[in-house]
């Protein structure tokens, strides 16, 4: 029986939690406080944890960064409220497996735990074929081009973006284009290796090298041996790391901890970053280490400034979710398409596809209206640009009946016509080409005052 520790201040919260899971199978332990969270975790031998932001003394984010920092391996599932979307962005950069938002629903609580529980070693993985979307922006097609163009070659490739903009993605289809392609693909999360064991998880060790190295261990880089090795959240590499990683890079060769044997490295590096590595007063990174693994940059802008994407991924993240759920959605009232075009993804494409996937799994027809999505999301749109002024600014790629199009359409004329004409319906209808009659039912119909 899995264990999982809850961490919810809210008592009624915590009972509901709880009770679901329980039913389901799990054996669950709860505690309101950050301060009881180790006491479980050197108690019981626990396979998840799920904690909340807000704890009364401290944060969710705290005692994230704790327990990376004391048991790496161990998944931990964020919970937010959607206002605090950046907050769960945040924690998945710290090293959260995933986040959902309040109010939860418990399916979505449900497949996450068993995703979580699923992939044992999130971050490491043999290469593994993906469904990988091309974007259509113009920025997305320049950096596929110079993802085909690098690919073939042996070059080190820093990708630079906001977390959940496809940095890893985009690594994976670097590999897959490469003559690396039979190869391993491993991909490290250089944030959740904790610093004590980073050396040995990298480099490798020889039974005996420390307390507690009781057999020989392969280290990440010679894991990756005849492939590429992904390293992600790069900046965060302790200083004596980065310069044994400079070193290996540099000879080819990596030597286990405790050993004097070289080992021969036939690898190929991606890192990914979302900071400014150049800027050593603020990244404490080594400028030697940068310029190697800076043989050719891709830097991933933000989907609000692709926007052009977002409607190929929406369709992509909905098949996705229609397969994961048995379901048979369609796509986007035309009003939630609107909301996501104006909307700030500051999470990226990996808050998009959680939305959509909670969206989807709630849909009761064939398509994703306003009421699916969670209530701070559309309270807070974290909107871009205010509202739109004219129709350009709604695309035809949306998805959305033709009817559905021409109403919010004419509904915008209609504004901007009485707005125009200062509210003289007969001229605001002449303007239109419409009679008044016509004006008046369209303008009851759209409740326009
Ligand atoms: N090109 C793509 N095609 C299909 N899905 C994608 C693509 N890029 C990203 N995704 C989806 O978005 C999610 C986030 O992407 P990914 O993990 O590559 O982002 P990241 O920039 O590496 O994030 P982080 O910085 O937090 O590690 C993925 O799990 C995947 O579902």
């Amino acid at each position: 029986m899995k264990k999982i520790l809850l961490i919810e201040d809210d008592l009624s919260y915590q009972k509901l939690i709880k009770s679901f899971l329980t039913k389901q199978g799990f054996q669950v332990f709860s505690c309101e406080q950050k301060k009881e969270v180790f006491k479980w975790l050197e108690q019981e031998k626990i396979d998840l944890v799920i904690t909340d932001y807000w704890l009364p003394d401290g944060t969710g984010l705290e005692v994230l960064k704790a327990i990376k920092e004391a048991y790496p391996s161990l998944k931990v599932i964020f919970i937010s409220n959607y206002s605090e979307v950046r907050i769960a962005v945040k924690a998945m950069k710290v090293g959260a497996f995933e986040y959902i938002t309040k109010p939860i629903n418990p399916d979505e609580l449900l497949q996450t735990i068993q995703q979580a529980l699923k992939t044992k070693k999130k971050r490491v993985s043999e290469s593994q074929e993906l469904t990988f979307v091309v974007g259509k922006s113009q920025s997305f097609q320049k950096i596929f081009k110079h993802v085909e163009l690098v690919a073939p070659t042996d070059l080190s490739v820093l990708l630079i973006g906001e977390t959940g903009t496809g940095k890893e993605y985009l690594a994976r289809k670097i590999h897959a284009l490469s003559h690396r392609r039979t190869g391993p693909f491993v991909a490290v999360d250089c944030g959740a290796i904790s610093s004590d064991l980073s050396s040995s998880e990298l480099f490798g060790h020889v039974k005996g090298s420390f307390t507690g190295a009781v057999g020989d261990k392969t280290g990440y880089l010679e894991f990756a041996n005849g492939g590429t090795l992904f390293l992600d959240e790069i900046g965060n590499l302790q200083p004596e790391i980065q310069s044994k990683l400079l070193r290996a890079l540099q000879e080819r060769s990596v030597k286990k901890v405790g050993s004097n044997q070289e080992v021969p490295l036939d690898i190929r590096i991606i890192a990914a970053t979302n900071e400014d590595l150049e800027n050593q007063q603020q990244s404490n990174f080594r400028l030697d280490l940068y310029h190697r693994i800076n043989e050719f940059r891709i830097d991933v802008p933000p989907l609000r400034e692709r926007k052009e994407d977002i409607s190929l991924f929406t369709e992509h993240f909905v098949q996705q979710s229609n397969a994961q759920f048995n379901k048979s959605v369609d796509g986007l009232s035309v009003q939630v398409a609107h909301v996501f075009n104006q909307y700030a993804w500051y999470g990226n494409l990996r808050e998009l596809k959680n939305l959509i996937r909670r969206a989807v799994l709630l849909a009761e027809t064939n398509r994703i209206t306003e009421d699916l999505l969670p209530a701070d999301f559309l309270k807070n749109p974290k909107v871009t640009d205010t509202a739109p002024t004219n129709s350009a600014e709604y695309s035809i790629t949306d998805v959305g009946s033709f009817k559905e199009h021409t109403e919010i359409l004419e509904e915008k004329l209609i504004k901007e016509a009485l707005e125009l004409f200062r509210h003289n319906k007969s001229k605001a209808a002449a303007h239109l080409g419409i009679d008044r009659k016509t004006l008046y039912l369209k303008m009851k119909k759209f409740g326009i005052d």
